[in-house]
């Protein structure tokens, strides 16, 4: 690792802190790269293809997920050089909060919007949360070589829309590298420095902004100073957690990490410390040092809550402690990730696991899979509910299979949220029908051109299974959807089971709308219908409410033994048939006499053309 040697005190008014806020694909990890390219931060030849996503799945998905941050060297027309700040923020709603808190350790943001394509939801709902953060923005017009780049229509519609002045936007092609110097000149005229109300010589105050755990040098903690100064060797206090620690290195990423002696006010940089845990750094907590603290902590984060859980098992019962290992792996990583052991007579033990959304859901199994080798049966996704007894008292419900007996509940509540969708018109009439299928109701229907935006209330329930992918098909992939909790309200909720062969699954059991159950009674018991093989004997599905079967299907007992066929015939094809057999055997589960293929699970729980 480099060494460099910094002086702690490089003038606040020679320091800018930044965020990229864009929509998901409008450009900001090829605005980074290019930004980090042109100040010399790494060699040509060492530009990976996008520097700031440095997960694998992030670069397969185009996603950003884990907030990282680069320190620039840039010399300005003003003679000056300046120390650019770069924290990349998440571009997905499921990580929105992680945004926030990027946010709040900067001063500035480059609003990135595709000339070709215009504002879309995400580019509302992070343009909003970096105004929340009082940021001062610049705005970038980014693609303008693509011939559908329509510059002046999109700047006045980011006027019309987010209300904010755009005349003098930067236009620039992030692919063919036009128009970079000028952004880096608007981020040191038009970006405010970083204030120091103590300055340097105050007491350390500074403001954990993200930790994650690398491999190397265990877990790093991203810091942005406020006051005084952080230095190697220091004793420092965790104010939140009141822990200590003796700070082992300090260091900048440019991106690669660069160790330096210190960090002075409205810098920002890792430190490590022989932290244990990512779960021992509390994102939003100050850190001060423990023989001369700062008075008053800073306004910290509340952490960022699960809202959806589903059940993981693993396919063969005997990668059980495999997965309890990799899940702990994953977690060093992403505190946001909870899991706890479960067992369900079905599909034996496993663990119920909580997530940030459904893509942090699918990132996380996928990574199980494919990281560890690990092969699972994810049951059916599920929101947290609210439960209020009849004796008065309150319980969250995390798994359907938990449920009470109904008669000991006095009201359940579901979580909601208020959805933002940005279409063209031409699909308005498909998803308006979409949302209100899910039982949403529509608070707002404006047009920008010949785009619409229409905000929806919705069920979280109702948004959960497969609501992305259906507005995409619907709209070819021309919508775009954002969305925010709103709260909990009282719906008329109850537990359907399925039951196979008549015995209950129980990954397959859901809370459902009282007015819906039927109709997710009947899709399921049909999809089954298709997705279970053949057995020697009938089976039933039937979907039930309480002792009630509202809905049943039955699959029909094989008529012939298909391996007969085989017999004193040819011995290899025989021998091939029941390796086949075999390989198959693993993918399934049994439940009673049985087996369902494991993509049953999943693909029953698609809830299809409404
Ligand atoms: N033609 C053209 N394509 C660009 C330009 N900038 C980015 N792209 C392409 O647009 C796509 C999305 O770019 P990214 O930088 O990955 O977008 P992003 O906003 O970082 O996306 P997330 O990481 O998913 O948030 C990529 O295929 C880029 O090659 C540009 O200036 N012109």
């Amino acid at each position: 690792m480099a060494r460099m040697s910094t002086n702690p005190t490089t003038p606040l008014s020679h320091i800018r802190n930044f965020s990229i806020v864009a929509h998901i694909d409008h450009g900001k990890s090829t605005l980074a790269d290019r930004l980090i390219q042109s100040t010399g931060g790494l060699a040509e030849r060492e530009m990976s293809e996008q520097v700031l996503d440095n997960m694998d799945i992030e670069r397969e998905r185009g996603i950003t997920i884990k907030a990282q941050t680069v320190r620039l060297h840039y010399k300005a027309k003003d003679g000056e050089t300046y120390i650019l700040n770069l924290i990349d923020t998440p571009g997905h709603v499921d990580f929105a909060y992680e945004v926030s808190r990027s946010l709040s350790a900067c001063e500035g943001s480059l609003l990135v919007v595709d000339a070709s394509q215009g504002v879309e939801a995400q580019t509302l709902a992070n343009v909003y949360q970096a105004i929340d953060n009082n940021h001062e923005l610049v705005t970038v017009l980014n693609k303008i070589d693509l011939p559908a780049a329509e510059p002046d229509r999109i700047k006045e519609q980011i006027e019309e829309v987010i209300g904010i002045d755009a005349s003098e936007a930067v236009l620039i092609s992030a692919k063919t590298g036009l128009g970079i110097p000028d952004v880096l000149e608007a981020i040191v005229q038009k970006l405010p420095a970083p204030k120091s109300p103590g300055g340097e010589k105050a007491p350390l105050k500074a403001l954990l902004v993200d930790s994650w755990y690398d491999t190397y040098l265990g877990v790093m903690v991203l810091v942005r100073i406020i006051d005084g100064v952080l230095t190697k060797g220091q004793m420092i206090r965790m104010m939140g957690t009141d822990a200590k620690y003796q700070v082992e290195r300090v260091g900048v990423l440019t991106p690669k990490m660069v160790n330096v002696d210190s960090l002075g006010p409205g810098e920002i940089g890792f430190i490590t410390a022989s932290i244990k845990e990512v779960a021992d750094t509390r994102v939003g907590d100050t850190i001060t040092e423990d023989k001369r603290p700062t008075a008053e902590a800073l306004p910290g984060f509340k952490p960022a809550q699960p809202v959806v859980f589903c059940g993981l098992f693993p396919v063969d019962a005997a990668d059980f402690e495999d997965l309890r290992a990799a899940m702990g792996k994953l977690r060093l990583n992403d505190a946001s990730f909870s899991f706890e052991m479960e067992s369900s007579a079905a599909l034996g033990f496993g663990f119920r696991c909580g997530f940030l959304g459904l893509l942090h859901l699918e990132i996380i199994q996928e990574r199980l899979e494919r990281e560890f080798d690990l092969d699972l049966i994810a049951t059916a996704p599920s929101v947290v509910y609210q439960l209020t007894m009849t004796d008065g008292s309150e319980r969250e419900l995390h798994n359907p299979a938990d449920m009470p007996d109904v008669v000991k509940i006095d009201e359940i509540r579901e979580p909601w949220i208020k959805a933002t969708i940005m279409t063209p018109d031409d699909y308005l009439g498909g998803i308006l029908k979409l949302c209100q299928d899910r039982r949403g109701i529509q608070t707002e229907l404006t047009y920008v051109g010949t785009r619409a935006m229409v905000t929806y209330e919705l069920p979280l329930n109702e948004v959960v299974f497969d609501f992305y992918d259906r507005l995409k098909s619907i709209s070819k992939g021309y919508a775009s959807f954002d969305y925010h909790l709103e709260g909990y309200r009282a719906g008329n909720l109850v537990k359907m089971s399925i039951l196979v062969n008549g015995e209950p699954v129980d990954a397959l059991s859901m809370l459902v709308h009282r007015a819906a159950a039927e109709k997710r009674g009947r899709d399921m018991c049909e999809r089954l219908k298709e997705l279970i093989p053949k057995h020697m004997f009938k089976i039933p599905i039937q979907a039930a409410i309480g002792g009630n079967v509202i809905a049943r299907e039955t699959i029909s007992a094989l008529r012939k033994d298909v391996t007969a066929k085989c017999y004193g015939g040819d011995a290899t094809r025989k021998r091939k048939l029941l390796e086949k057999q075999k390989e198959g055997k693993k993918r399934m589960r049994q439940f009673g006499k049985v087996e369902i293929p494991q993509e049953a699970f999943i693909a029953a729980l698609k809830m299809g053309d409404e």
